[in-house]
């Protein structure tokens, strides 16, 4: 963080921030729906986003409408569907191409019978992009992955993700690095750093875009990675944009976040 603010001459640098949902933003939970959404958390959230000059997107595997209900009223640039959907700044929603919105209802179609099997597995089906969840039966992790191997063999558009107990299939050409690499083309984020804060597999492409872009990845818990940065939890996170707040409106802008406090800490392995 500390070059960050070298680069900007000392001066507090403009960060466009970019965070996953799942795991990041709130604590993973035994199904999808049963997520714990802090009642403050959405005031938080849209406090950093006008701090940052709104240059602030969820970037996450869920359907945007899902980042909609779970942060309500609160609308923020999304990508959802692990970058097949997209919510501009300025609100505009990017169209779906039809072929992805139906072969991805096939796929998801195509898991009827594993479904009957298994009551316990979760089907997640989105607009442009598929989840099957095992939390509730890790056994059928190989189960599941070789019936949605199957299902997608029939839409070689598709590509299949592994996330926290789920599998899901996705469009190829679309994947968290893409989608904020896009957004970063667009006002308010062109000109900026990226800092993409993310916990899970999927997450490195959002990373690795972010440090292309001479900005920062900055992986959540444990586990192999190509970002930068690391942060212990969600609760460290929230203590992030707090911190990140006030490197922009308090009144030492050239704070060193990365010296001062305990809650990030560079990475070993790369
Ligand atoms: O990119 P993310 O925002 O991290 O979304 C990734 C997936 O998250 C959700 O599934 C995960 O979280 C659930 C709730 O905590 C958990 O029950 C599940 O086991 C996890 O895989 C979401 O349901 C998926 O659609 C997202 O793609």
């Amino acid at each position: 963080m500390s070059e960050l603010i070298a680069q900007s001459g000392g001066a507090a640098p403009l960060l466009a921030i970019f965070t996953d949902f799942d795991g990041t933003l709130v604590e993973i939970a035994e199904t999808p729906d049963a997520v714990d959404v802090p009642a403050d958390l959405a005031d938080q959230l849209d406090r950093t986003a006008r701090d940052f000059n709104h240059a602030f997107a969820v970037i996450t595997g869920r359907e945007i409408a899902d980042i909609d209900r779970f942060l309500s009223p609160l609308h923020l640039p999304v990508a959802g569907a692990h970058g097949a959907q997209r919510r501009k700044a300025d609100g505009t929603l990017l169209a779906l191409d039809a072929e992805i919105t139906s072969a991805a209802k096939a796929i998801a179609g195509a898991m009827a019978p594993l479904l009957e099997e298994h009551p316990e597995l979760i089907l997640e089906p989105k607009d442009g992009a598929v989840a099957l969840h095992f939390r509730q039966a890790p056994e059928l992790e190989e189960d599941c992955l070789l019936a949605m191997q199957a299902a997608t063999a029939a839409h070689p558009g598709f590509a299949l993700v592994p996330g926290k107990m789920v599998i899901e299939a996705r469009p190829s050409g679309f994947d968290k690095g893409s989608a904020l690499k896009a957004f970063m083309q667009e006002e308010p984020f062109a000109g900026r750093t990226p800092i993409f804060i993310g916990d899970d597999t999927t997450d490195e492409d959002g990373f690795r875009a972010a440090q292309e872009l001479g900005g920062i990845g900055i992986k959540l818990g444990p586990g192999k990675t190509i970002a930068r940065m690391r942060i212990a939890d969600v609760a460290s996170v929230y203590a992030l944009l707090e911190g990140l707040t006030q490197i922009v409106t308090g009144p030492q802008a050239t704070s060193n976040l990365a010296d001062e406090t305990p809650i990030l800490a560079e990475t070993t392995a790369h």
